[in-house]
Parts: C-alpha cells; sequence; structure tokens
C-alpha cells in the first residue's frame, strides 16, 4: 500500500497539491482543472494504433498497453488527471461473468440475471483477479509525476442494467421489471455488486489512484423516489467502503438533473453533472459541502471554435460562484471527435481560469 493512501489519510505530496485534488477538496485553485470522461480511445489516432487486432477486454488485461493508452490523452492534451484505462465490466470479467464487449454495441452478457440461481455467477472479487490492475497503475503512478490517477467502477444500478438486459438498453426493461416485482432480489444482486464495486476500488486505491469515479450511467432512467429506495442504499454502500481512504469520491450520471441531490447525499463528495443543468442551478439542487464536475455538452466540440469557447464560457460562469469545480464534458468523448478540438478547450479552460 502507498504511503499517500495509507488508511490514515492522504499525505501533502505534489499530487496531493495538484489543481485537480484541490479543486475535489474545495480548495483554492491555481486555474480551474480539466479532464475528460473517454479522454482515452478512439478519438486518438494513436489510441487506434496501440489497439489494431487486440480486443477491448484483452486490452484492459495488458498492463503496460494500459498504462500507455492511459497516458496518451495527457500527453496530447494536457489534462489535468489521467482515468485508468479500463471498462465498467472488467470486474465482472475477472470474477468469472460470461461476457464480451462488443465493437459498435458495449458490454454484452451471455446469461442474463433474471433469477435468484443466477446470483451465483457473482462471487467475490479479490485483489489476485485484477492483477494486472494493480501493475498497470505501479506503472501508471511512476510515469504520471504530479498529476493524479482516477480509478473508477460502474455503479450498482448501471452494472445491474448490463447483467439484467444481458446488452445496452435503452428502456431498461427487465432490469426495471426485476426491481418493481421481486425487491428483495433486487436488494440481494445490488448488495452483491456493492460488494464488488468496493473491493475493486479498494485495489484500484491501495496501487495508488488519488481519486475514485463512480459511474452509474444509466441511473437518470429512474425516479427520484425509486431511486432512494432501491438504488442509494447499494451506492451507498460503496461510497462508505472507500470513504476511509480519504481520496475525492465522484458520482456521475446521465440525465440526472432530478436526482442530484440524492447522488451527492449517497456520499460523493463531487457531483459530475451533465450538461441539461446549468452548474448554478446544479450547486442548488445539490446543497454545500460538495464539488461539481462538468458540463459542456460534448456535441458543442463538433461547432466552430468561436462557438465552443463561447459555451464554455458559459459553463465557467456559471460554475464561477462553486465551492469547486472540474471542468468535464456533460458525458464522454465521442469516437468521432477531432482532437484538436479537445486540446484548445483545455488550453482555454486554463487560460480563462488562470489565477
Ligand atoms: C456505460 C459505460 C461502459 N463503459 C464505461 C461506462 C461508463 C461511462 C459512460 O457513461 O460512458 C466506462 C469506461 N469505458 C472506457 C473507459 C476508459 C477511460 C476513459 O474515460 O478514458 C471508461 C471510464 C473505455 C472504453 N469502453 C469501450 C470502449 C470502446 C471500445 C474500443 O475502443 O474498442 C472504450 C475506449 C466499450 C464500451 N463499454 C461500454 C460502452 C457503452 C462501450 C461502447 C461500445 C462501442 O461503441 O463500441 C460500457
Amino acid at each position: 500500500m502507498s504511503a499517500n493512501h495509507s488508511p490514515a489519510g492522504p499525505q501533502p505530496t505534489a499530487t496531493y497539491e495538484s489543481a485537480f485534488l484541490k479543486a475535489c477538496r474545495r480548495e483554492p485553485v491555481p486555474h480551474t482543472p480539466v479532464w475528460f470522461m473517454r479522454q482515452a480511445g478512439r478519438s486518438l489516432p494513436e489510441y487506434l494504433k496501440v489497439r489494431e487486432g487486440i480486443p477491448m477486454l484483452e486490452s484492459c488485461m495488458r498492463p503496460e498497453l494500459v498504462a500507455e493508452i492511459t497516458l496518451q490523452p495527457v500527453r496530447r492534451h494536457h489534462v489535468d488527471a489521467a482515468i485508468y484505462f479500463s471498462d465498467i465490466v472488467v470486474p465482472l470479467k475477472a470474477i468469472g461473468v460470461d461476457l464480451d464487449i462488443k465493437p459498435g454495441v458495449g458490454p454484452v452478457v451471455q446469461n442474463p440475471v433474471r433469477s435468484r440461481a443466477d446470483l451465483a455467477q457473482l462471487r467475490d472479487l479479490t485483489p489476485e483477479d485484477v492483477w494486472y490492475v494493480t501493475e498497470a497503475i505501479g506503472l501508471l503512478t511512476a510515469e504520471l509525476g504530479e498529476t493524479p490517477l482516477i480509478g473508477f467502477a460502474g455503479a450498482p444500478f448501471t452494472l445491474a442494467s448490463y447483467l439484467v438486459e444481458g446488452g445496452p438498453s435503452k428502456n431498461h426493461e427487465h432490469t426495471k421489471a426485476l426491481m418493481y416485482s421481486d425487491p428483495q432480489l433486487w436488494a440481494d444482486l445490488l448488495d452483491r455488486l456493492a460488494e464488488i464495486t468496493s473491493d475493486f476500488l479498494k485495489v484500484q486505491i491501495e496501487a495508488g489512484a488519488s481519486a475514485v469515479q463512480l459511474f452509474d450511467s444509466w441511473v437518470g432512467a429512474l425516479a427520484p423516489a425509486d431511486y432512494r429506495r432501491s438504488v442509494m442504499p447499494a451506492s451507498s454502500k460503496v461510497f462508505d467502503a472507500v470513504a476511509s481512504y480519504g481520496v475525492p469520491r465522484i458520482h456521475f450520471g446521465v440525465g440526472t438533473g432530478e436526482l442530484l441531490g440524492l447522488m451527492g447525499e449517497a456520499g460523493a463528495d463531487v457531483v459530475g453533472v451533465d450538461w441539461r443543468v446549468p452548474l448554478d442551478e446544479a450547486a442548488r439542487r445539490v446543497g454545500p459541502g460538495k464539488a461539481l464536475q462538468g458540463n459542456l455538452d460534448p456535441a458543442v466540440l463538433f461547432a466552430s471554435t468561436e462557438a465552443v469557447e463561447a459555451k464554455t464560457r458559459e459553463v465557467l460562469d456559471a460554475a464561477a460562484g462553486l465551492e469547486g469545480h472540474v471542468f468535464n464534458l456533460g458525458h464522454g468523448v465521442m469516437p468521432s471527435m477531432d482532437p484538436d478540438a479537445l486540446s484548445r478547450l483545455v488550453e482555454y479552460v486554463h487560460t480563462q481560469t488562470a489565477r
């Protein structure tokens, strides 16, 4: 376990004093820190080159390749944080769930989880199951210097959605059917996923990740009362499980305008906001004591440089009164984006917010 991340609490280091971690802790920053969800990936020619012929899940299990792909956007865009290259289904694959990531589709699960007997697929995760994560993070922290590394995991609801549907889904119909018709099985499934997710995040923090993001990408499909009753206990369990490490915990979902307060309450230090709610309004919904992350509409990156700057200015203006702000897109980088536009955006935010 690295000295930086002992349960006794983080020690002051150059990484600890980075703009990204300061913003997460709601401390004054030299400039607004920037990173992008899905910053590593198909928008970068250097990514396409090193991934050539290697299936997605296999690439997540090769430490040198993971380190290289994670570093690519840091070198190119000068973002303020790296995000560990992996996928939300990696811990499920690691415990033996029969699944694959199909290009252009996403995660596909061979035997969807729909009955109590299906829960047997979900055994505990051990650090040995994901040895490559520990090894890759070791390589990364050595290379990254003071740039913090963000670890991540899928949140119980979003993982459950893939497991129950068997693949990507628009309406989450099997998932919601299970949640409403068998609340006990649903609660047991989410609790199981919370355990696996907690253990997966602990591996990443103990290897050297200085922050974690819990992706609940699809939870915006739920009404607040259902979120509170059927999802929040499992997400809270994950945040509680890693609280003692003292690293910032970020929580993000898409279409979560009505859930922002509850997602903060679940135990996040930083609440991620998509592009649908301006950050000043998001801050009112989340309440005091939390930093916010976001929230430029990713599609803006397809517009002219002037339009990108004008829309970015709107985000920065709405963020002016926040306790802490990490600049990001409202969702991930898309494969067809121009990487140069992303590099220019990082520089624009840095120069506009230099203090
Ligand atoms: C829902 C979700 C998934 N995976 C993830 C989420 C949550 C974030 C979000 O809301 O976008 C998380 C994820 N997946 C990936 C990362 C890498 C780190 C980063 O942000 O830079 C992260 C953080 C790599 C990836 N994960 C995936 C790719 C693309 C596959 C490839 O490059 O061959 C990458 C770079 C595959 C994947 N995996 C998933 C989808 C929907 C897809 C896209 C399928 C496709 O369009 O081909 C599931």
